[in-house]
């Protein structure tokens, strides 16, 4: 391959001056990587860490010894195929030999990544080399005796999250592929055409699916999925050739409680993310001989590898002030990896075989300017807000519990302490109540015993004044008794006096009356004597008289006898009456005497019974007073026993009582300690409510803030929800659009398809013209240097070469244009554009009409930039969804909303009967008329593709004409005029 296609697949020497000259300096100047290498007193974080590892050269096809590693394995000498001397030296962080394991590759490069990536920092490992050295052999293998770098940074980061009790970690974990410039999740593999997104966290791709991953097992499984869905395919260079740049993210979240500004504890997330990207091997259509498709996918591979190259070269230079991130969607995704914030290794592969040397030298040029990259790495932490918020929430509601349950605890205690004083009380009240009642018993008591000793009092006062009444009645019974025998003795004794002076009466009337008989005898002697004298005269005379007398005197004696009889009588009958009254007195006075004996034995008796019965009375009054007194005394003695067992009761009372009290000086002393604590606590819980209020204030602040953030969060996210909506929408219909114009795109493509094999057969007829024309130009050349030898000075030759060397340029590009697949859109843009220009230079030659310069400078770029020519030939490609190319550009500000694809579609094959119209000039459809233009102009087509021809014919006109005009129109000078002016760039 010619050097220019070489140049195609250089990183980044492009910038300056043309891909063969820049190529060629780079590859013969031994300073480039002295020039190129950091100022030694750079600290090595702060750039891109590379480390070279040389693959093992391959048994057959590959010869050793390209390679000599310097014996401070930071050095190594490149040889030039077939040759002895040194081409060019490089110095690398660490130069990893054929020998190194995948342990030391591992400790060297990619340890000191992962536990940055563990502290937070973003890292990333990048595997670089031409195809088949050895990047997918160093990152993915899981051979047992070989375990790449991406399953042992995993199992480092899951050891030392086994080992950190400290912190908690969630890992996450993605993988995709960037296949011909779209992203695929490689663990979704339907999500296919995924978009890179930033945010002010970094560039990311927006919708691919984090998986969680807990254990290496989790990982391994995931990348061997992932492995699976990834594009690989067969090369001559390598059996299994990854077609597509992988990328293994892992995001380790690592949370960490620190104490914030109060007693509360801060959730602070470090998020590290590692990235582990096994970029495709660039190569050399020639050596891998792809072709087809895989030819397609080494050419996105190449382009996105000189972007990447490009973004080196810029991020190394510091006067540069552009770096060509968006060119690609894999710099655009290594973005923060490439100078940003991020710690990042590099690690080059390849392979010590002298039939890869430039490849190789193409790759150490590539990492030794990698070297040069500064980078800004920062720890990402930041406030966990969210589990902040619900820790917080958490913690308010422990802190609501802790009140709650002190609160509690303190009611309870309050309770408790109120139930003790309550008992207290009681037990106060009822020992007061009991020793009332207790005072009570004993007053009742003592009143009993009062009222009963006062009762027995008064019944021995009753009893004694009873006894004393009896004895007094007795007394007086007894003195009247006297006073009666007494009186009776009196009576009696008048009675006797009455009767010894009755008797002396009687004897005296007895005495009298004897004496008044003796002398009433006498006198009545005396009387009869002289009444016997007087009798006897009276008896004389008294017998007269007598007889008279005596009659008289009988008669009065008679008479007086009578009288006397009758006086006698009367005397003895007084007498008798005396005497009986006398009897009767006498018997009266017996009776009298006895009665009053009787009456004095009776009343004795009476009175002695009465005293005796009295006596009895009063001794049984008395025994029973005593027994009385005595059962008195004994309920006294009882009572007193029971006053004394209740004084005992009292006392034990008054003991319990004064136990009591003691206890209740001693609740009441806990009552004051509790109190004293109850105080503590209150005085705690008030500082610990002030605390926690002060607290809960300072979080509701900071709540107020955070939610104000989230709020303008919220309404962020709800922007970007609406926006992304809109996008979604945008989205489905660009999709439909898109599916409409991959539809019309399709049409297109047949119709250009078969315009390009009109064109090829043209292009094989122009081709066959070139090359007669070459060989005569070789012809001509050969005749110069005959002429040249012949000391015929001309200075031509060189334009001859020059010439030449365009001519085989723009053959080869006619070539290539022709025998590269339709596919391969940007290959048709090339020589479309390359083509479109040397037609319309062609027409401005013929125009000029003076035969001005043409020639190889017609296959030359214009000055009109590839994307734009890019849209030129295919702008159906620029109205894609969510491509690179997807800007639709051609739309005007104010250009009307497009209507529905699917509804222009079935509108132009309504028609056109169902076939659309091809043409070059499809740009998005906004409207049916549009639509109608565009397959108007597709129909025009061939107009451009006229000039096209039109300029291969003038080509071959051109070159086929006399070579000796070409070299004077050559040696004009105007090409190099117009070359410089339009330097190819690729
Ligand atoms: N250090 C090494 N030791 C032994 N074999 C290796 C080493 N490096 C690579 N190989 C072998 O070389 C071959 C190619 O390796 P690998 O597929 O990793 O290349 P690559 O750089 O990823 O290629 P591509 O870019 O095409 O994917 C594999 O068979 C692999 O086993």
């Amino acid at each position: 391959m010619s050097a220019a296609k070489e140049a195609r697949y250089s990183l980044g020497g492009a910038r300056s001056g043309s891909p063969t000259k820049a190529a060629g300096r780079r590859l013969s100047t031994a300073d480039t990587a002295s020039t190129r290498r950091p100022p030694s007193g750079d600290r090595p974080d702060e750039r891109v860490k590379v480390f070279l590892r040389v693959r093992p050269p391959k048994a057959e096809g590959e010869t050793p010894g390209a390679l000599r590693i310097k014996p401070d394995g930071k050095g190594v000498v490149v040889y030039r195929e077939h040759a002895t001397i040194p081409s060019s030296d490089f110095e690398f962080d660490r130069v990893l030999g054929p020998s190194a394991s995948q342990s030391d590759v591992y400790h060297a490069a990619v340890k000191p990544i992962v536990e940055d990536v563990l502290n937070g920092y973003n890292g990333t490992l990048m595997a670089y080399g031409q195809t088949g050295a050895g990047k997918t052999y160093s990152l993915s293998s899981i051979a047992a005796d070989a375990i790449g770098m991406i399953p042992r940074a995993a199992a480092e980061i899951f050891s030392h999250i086994e080992q950190d009790k400290i912190h908690e970690y969630t890992v996450y974990m993605s993988y995709v592929q960037l296949y011909m410039e779209l992203i695929q999740d490689l663990l979704r593999p339907e999500s296919e055409n995924l978009q890179i997104r930033e945010n002010e966290g970094g560039v990311f791709v927006g919708g691919v699916h984090q998986q969680e991953v807990s254990n290496i097992t989790q990982c391994l499984h995931l990348l061997h999925l992932g492995d699976r869905n990834r594009t690989t395919a067969f090369t001559a260079l390598n059996a299994h050739s990854s077609r597509s740049h992988a990328v293994v993210m892992l995001t380790v979240i690592k949370r960490r409680s620190v104490a914030g500004n109060g007693d509360a504890e801060i959730q602070r997330v470090k998020v590290g993310k590692l990235f582990l990207v096994d970029l495709a091997g660039s190569e050399r259509l020639k050596k891998s001989k792809s072709t087809g498709l895989r030819a397609s996918e080494a050419k996105s591979i190449n382009l996105s590898l000189t972007t990447l190259g490009m973004c080196i070269n810029a991020r190394a230079d510091p006067n540069a002030t552009h770096v060509p991130f968006r060119d690609s969607k894999l710099t655009r995704l290594l973005q923060d990896s490439l100078g940003g914030n991020a710690k990042t290794s590099l690690l080059v592969a390849a392979c010590d075989a002298g039939e890869h040397c430039e490849e190789t030298l193409q790759s150490l040029s590539f990492g030794q300017r990698a070297m040069c990259v500064r980078t800004q790495a920062v720890v990402n932490e930041r406030v966990d807000y969210k589990t902040l918020h619900a820790e917080m929430i958490a913690a308010l509601e422990t802190q609501d519990k802790k009140s709650s349950l002190l609160e509690a605890t303190l009611l309870e205690k309050d309770a408790q302490l109120e139930a003790v004083q309550t008992r207290l009380q009681q037990e106060q009240a009822d020992a007061a109540r009991r020793l009332e009642e207790l005072q009570r018993e004993r007053q009742a008591l003592e009143a009993e015993r009062a009222r009963q000793l006062a009762e027995q009092q008064a019944a021995l006062a009753a009893e004694q004044a009873h006894k004393q009444q009896l004895l007094a009645e007795l007394e007086a019974s007894w003195a009247a008794a006297q006073g009666l025998t007494e009186k009776h003795e009196a009576q009696r004794q008048e009675l006797l006096a009455e009767v010894a002076t009755q008797r002396q009466q009687l004897a005296a009337a007895h005495a009298a009356a004897a004496e008044a008989a003796q002398r009433h005898a006498q006198e009545l002697e005396e009387q009869r004597r002289a009444a016997a004298a007087e009798a006897a005269a009276a008896a004389a005379e008294a017998a007269a008289a007598r007889a008279a007398a005596q009659a008289a005197a009988a008669e009065q004696l008679s008479t007086a006898k009578e009288e006397l009889g009758a006086q006698l009588a009367a005397a003895q009958e007084e007498l008798a009456r005396t005497q009986q009254l006398l009897v009767g007195s006498r018997a009266e006075s017996r009776m009298l005497g006895e009665h009053h004996e009787q009456q004095l034995k009776d009343i004795e008796a009476d009175w002695s019974g009465k005293v005796t019965e009295a006596q009895a009375a009063g001794e049984c009054q008395l025994a029973a007073a005593q027994a009385t007194i005595a059962a008195r005394d004994q309920t006294i003695a009882q009572l007193q026993a029971a006053v004394g067992k209740r004084d005992d009761s009292i006392n034990q009372l008054s003991h319990m009582v004064e136990a009591l009290e003691a206890g209740k000086a001693e609740l009441a002393r806990q009552v004051a300690a509790l109190q004293g604590e109850l105080q503590a606590a209150h005085h705690q819980r008030r500082h610990a409510e002030a605390a926690a209020a002060q607290r809960q204030r300072e979080w509701e602040a900071a709540l107020d803030e955070e939610r104000q953030l989230v709020a303008a969060l919220q309404t962020q996210v709800e922007g970007y929800e609406r926006s992304r909506m809109a996008l979604a929408k945008s989205f489905f219909e660009n999709k439909m659009r898109s599916d409409a114009a991959k539809m019309i795109q399709r049409h297109w493509r047949q119709y250009r398809l078969r315009r390009i094999r009109q064109q090829q057969t043209e292009g094989y007829q122009a081709l066959n013209s070139a090359k007669a024309t070459i060989s005569s130009l070789a012809q001509q050349q050969r005749d110069l240097e005959q002429r040249r030898r012949a000391n015929l000075a001309f200075s031509g030759q060189t334009l001859v070469g020059d010439n030449l060397n365009v001519l085989q340029e723009a053959v080869e590009s006619i070539v290539a244009a022709f025998i590269l697949p339709a596919r391969d859109l940007k290959s048709l843009q090339s020589i479309k554009s390359k083509m479109a220009g040397g037609a319309a230079r062609q027409s401005m030659a013929l125009h000029a009409g003076s035969g001005g310069p043409l020639g190889p400078s017609m296959l030359s770029r214009t000055s009109t930039p590839n994307h734009d020519l890019i849209k030129a030939i295919n702008p159906l490609a620029e109205s894609l969804p969510n491509s690179a190319r997807s800007t639709p550009r051609d739309l005007g500000a104010d250009a009307p909303p497009p209507a529905a694809p699917l509804q222009q579609f079935h509108a132009a094959q309504q028609q056109y009967g169902g076939q659309l119209p091809p043409g070059p000039q499809l740009s998005r459809p906004s409207s049916y008329g549009q639509l109608a233009q565009q397959a108007q102009q597709a129909q025009r087509g061939p107009s451009r593709e006229g000039s096209f021809r039109g300029g291969l014919a003038g080509l071959a006109n051109k070159v086929m004409g006399s070579p000796m005009d070409r070299l004077r129109r050559l040696s004009s000078g105007h090409y190099q005029q117009q070359a410089g002016q339009h330097q190819p760039r690729y």
